[in-house]
Parts: structure tokens; sequence; C-alpha cells
């Protein structure tokens, strides 16, 4: 890649409903329907930059390793992944939920006397663990990829830990939210090599961005 070539990893779904139009404020427009293509890679209105669409957390391992040059990722995603080989330059105060545990309205609290370990089911596996033993409570985490409101339902996980925003999945399934672990929203990485080696072009970005959050 040139240095003012730009590649920017995006998820589909709303983190790509909802940075399309900020990357439009800023100049950048794709110039077919993501939806409607099997592509993965996309030009855009400037040809100095593609958008590749992956998977939400695939976001932070194409930036670490610079196959894209920047990136827009949940913070719940980059707290998973680690975020120490990348910059977060910008929230975008996008895609605002809450990360918090979740457990059977009928089910007792985690930290209720008597009980010993607490079985929790998540795709937060790293983020689960951390919280469990910062709060003094001894989890046994069992990793699954989705669907996590299903696990206390059939005995699989006493609790959950997963993105909240309305409380409506919860709440259809018999569940409701016990602890806040964060608020979260989505961030824009950058690749620490790229925001050396093309600076000026993701600096005048970052700026254009910022403007539109
Ligand atoms: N219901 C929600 N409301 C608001 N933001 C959300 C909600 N669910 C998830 N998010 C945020 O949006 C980001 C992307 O979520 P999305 O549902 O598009 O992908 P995903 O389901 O996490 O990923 P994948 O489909 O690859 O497993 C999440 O990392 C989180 O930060
Ligand atoms: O509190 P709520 O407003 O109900 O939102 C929470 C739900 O949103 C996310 O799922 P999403 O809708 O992204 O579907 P997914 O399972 O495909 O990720 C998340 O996994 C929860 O299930």
């Amino acid at each position: 890649m040139s240095d003012s070539s730009l590649i920017i990893a995006l998820s589909k779904g709303r983190i790509l409903k909802e940075t399309l139009p900020m990357l439009a404020n800023a100049g950048i427009e794709l110039l077919e329907d993501p939806d409607t293509s099997r592509k993965l890679i996309f030009d855009t209105s400037d040809p100095q930059v593609k958008l590749v669409i992956i998977r939400a957390t695939d976001v932070p391992t194409y930036v670490e390793h610079g196959a894209a040059d920047l990136g827009v990722a949940g913070k719940d995603v980059l707290m998973e992944h680690g975020c120490e080989n990348l910059y977060e330059p910008l929230d975008l105060k996008i895609a605002n939920c809450k990360l918090m545990t979740a457990a059977a309205v009928t089910a007792p609290a985690s930290n209720s006397a008597g009980r010993s370990r607490v079985r929790v089911a998540t795709k937060f596996v790293n983020i689960a663990k951390r919280w469990y033993a910062s709060q003094g409570i001894q989890a046994e985490v069992i990793k699954l990829y989705g669907s996590m409101e299903l696990a206390p339902l059939v005995g699989l996980a006493d609790e959950i830990v997963d993105v909240v925003d309305t409380g409506n999945t919860l709440r259809a399934n018999g569940l409701e939210p016990r602890e806040l672990i964060c608020h979260i929203s989505s961030r824009l990485v950058v690749n620490k090599a790229s925001m050396k080696l093309k600076h000026q072009k993701i600096r005048s970005l970052i700026d254009k961005l910022s403007q539109a959050v």
C-alpha cells in the first residue's frame, strides 16, 4: 500500500449502518451496496480508501496486524481482544449499550451466602473472568458464540455476561439485568505503524470523523 492509501475495517450490521453516514461526512462513500453484494472489499468515492467488511470480532485482529489501517469496533470486542497493540483515538459514540451480568428473575445473587461457584455463559470469556475475580466471586466461565440468553433457561449456566440495550431480549427470556460491568460504545482503532507512516491522511480522517460525532 502506498503512504496515502487506506483500508478501513467495518462489520456488517449496526456498526456499518452507523459508521457509513460519518464516513460520508468525511467524503468517503461506498460505490456499491454491501447488503446486495458478496464482495468483502469495497471501493469508495475516495480512490485511496477501501473498506473491508468482516466479522465484528475480527476487526481488532485485522487492524493489529496491519491488514487494515483503521477499523471500528465495540469497546466490548476491544476489551475482550485486548487493545494494547492498537491506538484508539476516537469514541464514535455509536452502537451504545451496556455490558452486564444477567440471570433468571428467580435466581439468587451471585454473591449470596452459601453459593460456592457461579457458572457463567458468555462470548466475553476474558472480560467475565476478570470481572468475577474483581468481585471476589468464584466463576466457571463457559464460552458460547451467541444466544447467551438460552444458557440459564436450559441449565447450562447460572448467569450470562452480554451486551444489553433495551433489555427486551433478557425480558423475553425471563432474565433480568444484574450488575453493570461497563458502558459500551464503538471506537475508531488505528494500526500503530499506519499511524506513523500515513500520519497526515489518518489524522485528517480522525479530525473529520470527530466533527461528525
Ligand atoms: N442491542 C445492541 N444495541 C446497541 N449496540 C449493540 C447491541 N448489540 C451489540 N451492540 C454493539 O455493537 C457491536 C456490534 O454488534 P453486532 O451485533 O453488529 O455484531 P456481533 O453480533 O457482536 O458480532 P458477530 O455477528 O460477528 O458475532 C457490539 O460489539 C456492541 O458493541
Ligand atoms: O437489550 P436489547 O435491546 O434486547 O439488546 C441486546 C441484544 O442485542 C444483541 O444482539 P443482536 O440484536 O445484535 O443480535 P445478535 O445476537 O445477532 O448479535 C445482544 O447479543 C443481545 O442479545
